[in-house]
C-alpha cells in the first residue's frame, strides 16, 4: 500500500509555488506483508509506531483500496465492501464508547444498531443477552447514554459495535487510554468473546498485558514487511535468547561469579542472566556447588522481548541502509 503524499518547502513562497506546481512523494506504508488466520485464532499484529499495523487493518476491514496486492477474508475481497461482508467483520478502533446520540438509551442505540444490520428480533435478542452476560450490561441498558460513566460507555460501545455478531473482529489498539481495571475488562471480554462465538480476532496493541493474555500466535511488523510471524514463545527465543535464574543461597560469602551475567546483588540473593540453552546446565552447577534456599528459572518479560526485538530490527535496518 503506498500513499501519495504532497510535498513542500516552508515559506510562504513555496506555499504558493505548491498551489501551482505539487511535488509528492510515496509513503511505502505496507509491503510484503503476507499472512494466513485460520478462523478462530486469536492473532496479535505488533510493529513498532508507523510499521503498517493499521494501514493493514484499514486493507483488511474495506476502508482502504491497496495499491497492489491480493486479500480474501471470508473469501471476499474485502475493498469491494459488499453488504454481506461488512456484516461479517468489526473493525474497532480505540476502546470506541458509545456515544453518538447521548439523549438515547444505551437499548435504543442497540435498537437502531439491530435496523442498521438488519438483525432479525430473535438472533438480536440472543446476542444482546450474550453480550450483556459479558459486559455486565443489564443495569445500564435502560438508561440514557449521557448519564453514563466512561466505563459504562466502553462496556455499552463494545457491545454495540458486536452485537451484529461478526465473526472477525480488527482490533486497534483495543485498551489504549483505558485504566487497568478497564483494559482487563475489555481484555477478559475479548478472551470469552471469541471463545464463545469462535470469532477471528486480529489486534494490534502497544500493551503487553493485552498480548501476554490474548495472543498465542505474533505477526510482527516492521517496515511494512512481516519481520516474525509464529508461536509467542518462538519469538522469546529468537529475539531475547537468554533467561534470568533467581537464587537465595544459605550462605553469605558464597561466590557465583561465573554462574553467569550477574544483573543484580542483594545479600545472599543473586538475579543471574544466562543463555537460554545454557539454563539447565547453570542451574544444575549452582545446586550442586551451594546450598541453595531459593531458586527459579523466569522467562524475559514480553515487554523485554518486544524492546530487544524493536532494537535489532532497528540495527539491521542502519546496516543495509
Ligand atoms: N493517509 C496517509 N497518508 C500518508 N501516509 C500515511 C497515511 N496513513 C499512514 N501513513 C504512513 O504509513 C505508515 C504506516 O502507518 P500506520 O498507521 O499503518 O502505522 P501503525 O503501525 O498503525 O502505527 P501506530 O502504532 O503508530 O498506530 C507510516 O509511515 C504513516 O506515516
Amino acid at each position: 500500500m503506498t500513499y501519495r503524499v504532497p510535498v513542500r518547502d516552508t515559506g510562504l513562497m513555496a506555499a504558493a509555488r505548491a498551489l501551482v506546481r505539487r511535488q509528492y512523494r510515496d509513503v511505502h506504508a505496507v509491503q510484503n506483508v503476507t499472512f494466513q488466520i485460520a478462523t478462530g485464532q486469536v492473532v496479535g499484529f505488533l510493529g513498532r509506531n508507523g510499521a503498517g499495523k493499521t494501514t493493514t487493518m484499514k486493507i483488511l476491514a474495506g476502508i482502504l483500496h491497496p495499491t497492489s496486492g491480493r486479500v480474501r477474508v471470508l473469501g471476499q475481497v474485502p475493498w469491494r465492501r459488499h453488504n454481506h461482508y461488512l456484516r461479517e467483520i468489526a473493525l474497532i478502533r480505540g476502546s470506541q464508547p458509545i456515544g453518538d446520540a447521548p439523549e438515547l438509551t444505551v437499548l435504543d442505540s442497540f435498537r437502531y444498531q439491530q435496523v442498521l444490520y438488519d438483525i432479525a428480533e430473535s438472533q438480536f435478542k440472543h446476542n444482546l443477552a450474550e453480550l450483556s452476560a459479558l459486559l455486565d450490561l443489564d443495569s445500564i441498558l435502560q438508561r440514557q447514554v449521557r448519564a453514563l460513566s466512561l466505563g459504562e460507555r466502553m462496556r455499552a460501545g463494545l457491545a454495540l459495535a458486536l452485537v451484529y455478531r461478526p465473526k472477525i473482529l480488527f482490533l486497534d489498539e483495543p485498551t489504549i487510554g483505558l485504566d487497568i481495571s478497564a483494559a482487563k475488562v475489555v481484555r477478559t471480554f475479548i478472551a470469552e468473546y471469541s471463545a464463545q462465538t469462535g470469532a477471528t480476532v486480529l489486534l494490534t496493541s502497544h500493551s503487553m498485558a493485552d498480548v501476554e493474555s490474548l495472543c498465542a500466535r505474533l505477526i510482527l511488523v516492521d517496515d511494512g514487511a512481516i519481520a516474525f510471524d509464529g508461536p509467542r514463545d518462538e519469538l522469546r527465543s529468537i529475539f531475547a535468547p537468554t533467561k534470568l535464574i533467581r537464587v537465595t543461597v544459605a550462605d553469605d560469602d558464597a561466590d557465583l561469579a561465573g554462574c553467569g551475567d550477574i544483573l543484580q546483588r542483594d545479600g545472599n540473593q543473586w538475579l543471574l542472566r544466562v543463555d537460554r540453552d545454557a539454563a539447565p546446565a547453570i542451574t544444575a552447577r549452582i545446586l550442586s556447588r551451594f546450598a541453595v534456599a531459593d531458586l527459579s528459572v523466569e522467562e524475559p518479560s514480553l515487554e523485554n522481548v518486544m524492546d530487544q526485538a524493536y532494537q535489532r530490527l532497528r540495527r539491521t535496518k542502519d546496516v543495509t541502509s
